[in-house]
C-alpha cells in the first residue's frame, strides 16, 4: 500500500524498532535557542557526555533579545543568553549570537540557511518547529529532556503518529493570505483538533503558496495541537533552497531534487481522517478570544456565548470575553487597538514584510497607536533594508526593530501594559502572552497594517 509524505520520512530514520516501544528516530538537525537548552546542557555534564553531532546542531539568541540596540538589562535575560553562550563554546556548537548577520528567530534561519530540507528530521525545544513542515520536512518542538537525549545521541525515541490530510480546494480571494487560511483552519478542527496527528496540507490552493506562506501555515499545525504539520515539496521548494549556504550543489543537487521528488504522498495511501476546505470561501479572519481556534472573519462580531450549544466552549468563550474586555454583538470592525505588532516566525519573513509595507506605503499609522515592525532574522532586516522597507515603515510612524521574538512573547522588553490591546501577526493569542494582562487578536500582516492605519481591525479594503 501507498504510503504518506510524513511515513516516508519517518520510515527512512527508524533506527531502531521493537513491539511495544516507540520507534528511535534519527535526527538529521538539532535547533537550539536560549531558553530550553541550559538544563540540558547541564544533564550532559552531570553524566560526563559531549555533544555527538555538533555538525549537526546549531543554536541562535532570539526569545530574550531586546529588539532595540543596546545590551541585555533583564538579568534573568541576560543570565539566559549567557549560559546559552558558554554550552555553546563549551561543547562545540555553533552559535549566532545578537549581532551576527545569521542571527534570528530559530524558524526563520533554519530554511534561511538551507538547512531545512526535505526529507529530513528536524527537531528543537520549541513548539513551532513545525514551521520546518512546509519543506516537507518531519519537524516537531520536543521537551528539554529530549533536547538532552538528541544532544547525546542525535537520536530520539517517538511514539506513532496518526495522519490528517488538509485539502485545500480552489484559490484564495484578494486580501485572504495563509494566515487567514490557517486560523480558519483551526477555527474549524479546534485547538485539540490535531492531537496525535501529523497535518499534510495539500490541494490547489497550498500548492499556489510561496515557501513563506507555507511556512506561516505549518507553523500554526501546533496550535490546532498536532504534533507536526507538512507540506510536499515541490518546484517552489526547490526555487527557494537552491544556491541557500547549506543547500546541495552540483551534481548532489541533481540527485537531491530526484529524491525529493519522489516523498510526495503516494496516491494510494490513506490517511486516518481528512479535512476538505473550500479557499473560495475564506475572509480575512481575525481571533477574538484567548486561544487561536477562537476567530470568525473579520466582517463577524463578537459571539454571544449564550448561543454556544456546548458548555465548555460557551464558559471558555465567557472567559475569553472577560478577558479580553468585549462585549457580545460588537462588530470585530469596530474593535480599536492600542499596538500592531508585525513580526515573528508565524509572520516575520521578508514576504510578510513586504505584504505589510505595501499596504502602509503613503499612509500613516493612527495617533495613538504604536506599531512595531520586527525582522524574523537579521538577514530578513537587511534584505528589507535593502528594498527600502524600513523608510516605508518609518515614514508611516512604525518602529523599524532588530530582528527577534519580541512581542509574540513577554520574554523580552518588547510588552503590552496591563489592558492594552494589539493586533498582532504573531501564533498565540493566550492571556498575557505578550505582557500580563495584554490582550491579542492575531491577525494577518495586510490585517495588521490596515489596522494600523485605521486604528481598529480592518483589511486593506476598508482603506479607501
Ligand atoms: C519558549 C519556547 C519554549 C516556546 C515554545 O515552545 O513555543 C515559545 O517559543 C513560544 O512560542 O511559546
Ligand atoms: S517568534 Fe514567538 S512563536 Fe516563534 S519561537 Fe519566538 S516566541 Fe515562539
Amino acid at each position: 500500500m501507498g504510503r504518506t509524505l510524513a511515513e516516508k520520512v519517518w520510515d527512512a530514520h527508524v533506527v531502531r524498532r521493537a513491539e511495544g516501544e516507540p520507534d528511535l528516530l534519527y535526527i538529521d538537525l538539532h535547533l537550539l535557542h536560549e531558553v530550553t537548552s541550559p538544563q540540558a546542557f547541564d544533564g550532559l555534564r552531570l553524566t560526563g557526555r559531549t555533544v555527538r553531532r555538533p555538525d549537526l546542531t546549531i543554536a541562535t539568541e532570539d526569545h530574550n533579545v531586546p529588539t532595540e540596540p543596546g545590551p541585555i538589562t533583564d538579568p534573568v535575560s541576560r543570565t539566559q543568553v549567557e549560559t546559552l553562550r558558554r554550552n555553546c563554546a563549551e561543547f562545540g556548537v555553533r552559535l549566532h549570537p545578537m549581532g551576527d548577520v545569521d542571527q534570528g528567530i530559530v524558524h526563520v534561519i533554519g530554511p534561511q540557511l538551507g538547512l531545512t530540507q526535505p526529507g529530513v528530521t528536524i527537531v528543537c525545544g520549541d513548539s513551532h518547529t513545525s514551521t520546518h513542515g512546509a519543506f516537507g520536512a518531519l519537524a516537531f518542538g520536543i521537551g528539554t529532556s529530549e533536547v538532552e537525549h538528541v544532544l547525546a545521541t542525535q537520536t530520539l525515541p517517538l511514539k506513532p503518529f496518526q495522519t490528517m490530510a488538509i485539502t485545500v480546494e480552489g484559490t484564495l480571494p484578494d486580501d485572504v493570505t495563509a494566515k487567514d487560511l490557517i486560523l480558519a483552519v483551526i477555527a474549524r478542527i479546534g485547538t485539540g483538533g490535531g492531537q496525535g496527528y501529523v497535518l499534510e496540507y495539500r490541494g490547489e490552493a497550498i500548492r499556489a503558496l510561496s515557501m513563506e506562506a507555507r511556512m506561516t501555515i505549518c507553523n500554526m499545525s501546533i496550535e490546532a495541537g498536532a504534533r507536526a504539520g507538512m507540506i510536499a515539496p515541490d518546484e517552489t521548494t526547490f526555487e527557494y533552497l537552491q544556491g541557500r549556504p547549506h543547500a546541495p550543489s552540483g551534481q548532489d543537487w541533481d540527485d537531491a531534487v530526484t529524491a525529493w521528488s519522489q516523498l510526495a504522498t503516494d496516491d494510494d495511501a490513506t490517511f486516518d481522517h481528512e479535512v476538505v476546505i473550500d479557499a473560495r470561501e475564506l475572509a480575512p479572519f481575525v481571533t477574538w478570544g484567548t486561544n487561536p481556534g477562537q476567530g470568525l472573519p473579520l466582517s463577524a462580531s463578537v459571539p454571544e456565548p449564550a448561543l454556544i450549544v456546548d458548555e465548555q466552549e460557551r464558559t471558555g468563550a465567557e472567559r475569553a470575553l472577560a478577558y479580553m474586555g468585549l462585549e457580545p454583538g460588537t462588530p470585530l470592525r469596530d474593535i480599536s487597538v492600542d499596538t500592531v505588532f508585525v513580526g515573528s516566525c508565524t509572520n516575520g519573513r521578508i514576504e510578510d514584510l513586504r505584504a505589510a509595507a505595501e499596504v502602509i506605503k503613503g499612509r500613516h499609522v493612527k495617533d495613538g497607536v504604536r506599531m512595531l515592525v520586527v525582522p524574523g532574522s537579521a538577514r530578513v532586516r537587511l534584505q528589507a533594508e535593502s528594498e527600502g522597507l524600513d523608510q516605508v515603515f518609518e515614514a508611516a510612524g512604525a518602529d523599524w526593530r532588530l530582528a527577534g521574538c519580541s512581542m509574540c512573547l513577554g520574554m523580552n522588553p518588547d510588552q503590552l501594559a496591563p489592558g492594552e490591546r494589539s493586533a498582532s501577526t504573531s501564533n498565540r493569542n493566550f492571556e498575557g502572552r505578550q505582557g500580563k494582562g495584554g490582550r491579542t487578536h492575531l491577525v494577518s500582516p495586510v490585517v495588521a497594517a490596515a489596522t494600523a492605519v485605521r486604528g481598529t481591525l480592518s483589511s486593506p479594503a476598508d482603506l479607501d
